[in-house]
């Protein structure tokens, strides 16, 4: 079975950060970090599910920065230009969800966009993977300052979705939870 090293059944102890310990990278990994923060493909990100036989490629992320590396680089960053008194909670909150506004810009009036983005340009995918990024900055140090452990709030999350939306009652079905009889 090839695999990244990342690959989660689900359950949530195989769901836990990564441990980034021992090597060299900035992160703490020698893990290869392409311009838009994707591992190369020669780095074993598709994978081989059920005894080997091949299944569609699916993309998965490098294991590193984890959400706390995150967290800290831009506590670094924020502290080293004498931020803090302008990152309040509020503050990130709009911050972020003009990011999010920007992330829209880039989809917008373009109809469906298929999985994998097969007709954007690389300076497209560029721009998308930095304004992602920049939700995901301002989501992590929003957390950091609302003194909410997002990895593990994400695993208790995880949780309780699996518990509404068990998969033998929802198989194929996107209806909300509410909507279901019993
Ligand atoms: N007060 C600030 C300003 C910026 N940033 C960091 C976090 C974001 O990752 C990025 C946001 O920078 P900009 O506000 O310049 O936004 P963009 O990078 O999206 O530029 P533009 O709005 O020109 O697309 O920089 C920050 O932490 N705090």
């Amino acid at each position: 079975m090839a695999t990244n090293g990342n690959k989660a059944s689900g359950h949530p102890d195989e769901m836990l950060p990564v441990s980034s310990s021992g090597r060299s990278n900035g992160f703490g990994t020698s893990q290869p970090v392409l311009e838009n923060g994707a591992a190369t493909e020669s780095s074993s990100h598709s994978n081989m599910l059920n005894g080997g036989t091949a299944q569609p490629e699916r993309f998965t992320f490098s294991p590193q920065p984890t959400i706390e590396d995150i967290r800290r680089l831009q506590a670094e960053f924020t502290d080293e230009r004498d931020w803090n008194k302008f990152h309040q909670p509020r503050n990130l909150l709009l911050a972020m969800v003009g990011e999010v506004g920007e992330v829209a810009e880039l989809f917008q009036w373009r109809g469906e966009v298929a999985e994998g983005l097969p007709d954007w340009s690389e300076s497209e995918r560029e721009q998308l993977a930095q304004e992602l990024s920049d939700v995901l900055i301002y989501l992590v140090e929003l957390a950091e300052k609302c003194r909410v452990d997002l990895p593990q709030a994400v695993i208790r999350k995880m949780a309780l979705n699996r518990l509404k939306y068990p998969a033998s009652k929802v198989h194929g079905s996107a209806k909300k939870y509410t909507e279901y009889k019993d």
